[in-house]
């Protein structure tokens, strides 16, 4: 790609960039970010990935090939409206947003536009982000290949109907935040039973890997590889006795609905002032 245009430098944006500029699939000089108005984060992207940074805008967009959406949604308005004169019918628009629709994007940009939603997640800046791609019929092939081929240089990427995107963003967009929640719990637990923090910390990162690359490469459910943990009469069995009688799986499942719900309430309340 000849130029990439990016609205946003948060942690996805952050995460996308470098990604991308690490895989060489873009330049740093050939990706050109803005932001609302920290010009310091703006200074840290250009030094550390050698992006260009700017807030002229025409300079952003002038022959941009795509341009990546990673606003927060409260904020789309505005950025969308902002950057409306530059963008081109052949600009491909990736949008990372939460919850806001295709539709949306096109009726607040007032024009037709191939456009991508993706999910990702933060795992992301460790090339491991699990991202969900979803695109409308104005997508050419060869912006699909090219979208799946920027969101694999941080991880796995798969194409989604874009109906299922909030389930993905409950699912997996948030999922990050889920284990950390855990390995939280790890920690603290590790304080009480009387363990040095910092080993602790060393075990709970090892164990937590070494599960979930079980669960990657043994052909077994989770439940039978839980099953093969639980000694009778054992540790394991007393622990998760616990686990159940708290109700934490049923915690898990009504938190990814909740998550899911929660994206579909973005996108109703998004759509519901485009559309006003
Ligand atoms: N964080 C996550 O785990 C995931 C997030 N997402 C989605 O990614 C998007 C971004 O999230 P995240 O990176 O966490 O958010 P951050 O708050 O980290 O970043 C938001 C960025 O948007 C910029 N911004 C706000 N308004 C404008 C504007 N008018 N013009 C240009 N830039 C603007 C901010 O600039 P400034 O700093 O100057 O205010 C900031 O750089 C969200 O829509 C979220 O739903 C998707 C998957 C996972
Ligand atoms: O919490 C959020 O809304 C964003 C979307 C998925 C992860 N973070």
């Amino acid at each position: 790609m000849k130029k990439l245009a990016v609205v946003g430098a948060g942690s996805m944006a952050e995460a996308l960039i470098s990604g991308i500029v690490e895989s060489r699939l873009i330049t740093g000089d050939n990706i050109w970010v803005t932001n609302k108005g920290n010009e310091e984060k703006l200074q840290f992207m250009q030094k550390t990935y050698g992006v260009q940074a700017t807030y002229n805008l025409e300079k952003i967009f002038k022959g941009a090939e795509a341009v990546i959406l990673a606003i927060k949604p409260k904020d789309a308005a505005d950025a969308i409206t902002l950057i409306k004169p530059y963008l081109k019918t052949d600009m491909l628009i990736i949008s990372v947003l939460a919850g806001v629709s295709i539709e949306s994007i096109e009726l607040l940009a007032e024009r037709k536009l191939p456009v991508v939603r993706a999910m990702p997640n933060t795992s992301a800046a460790v090339g491991k982000s699990a991202s969900a791609l979803s695109v409308n019929e104005r997508v050419t092939t060869k912006q699909m290949e090219l979208v799946k081929e920027m969101f694999e240089t941080v991880g796995m990427a798969a194409f989604v109907e874009e109906k299922q995107l909030d389930a993905v963003t409950g699912l997996s967009g948030s999922g990050p935040a889920y284990i950390y929640y855990l390995a939280e719990a790890m920690e603290k637990s590790a304080e009480e039973i009387g363990l040095e923090k910092e080993m602790a910390k060393e075990f709970i990162i090892q164990t937590l890997i070494g599960a979930a690359e079980m669960l990657a490469k043994s052909a077994k459910e989770p439940q039978q590889l839980r099953k093969e943990v639980t000694s009778p009469g054992g540790t394991t069995e007393a622990g998760v006795k616990v686990l159940e009688e708290n109700g934490v799986q049923k915690a898990f499942i009504e938190c990814i609905k909740q998550a899911t719900a929660q994206s579909q309430r973005l996108g109703h309340s998004f759509s519901s002032t485009v559309k006003i």
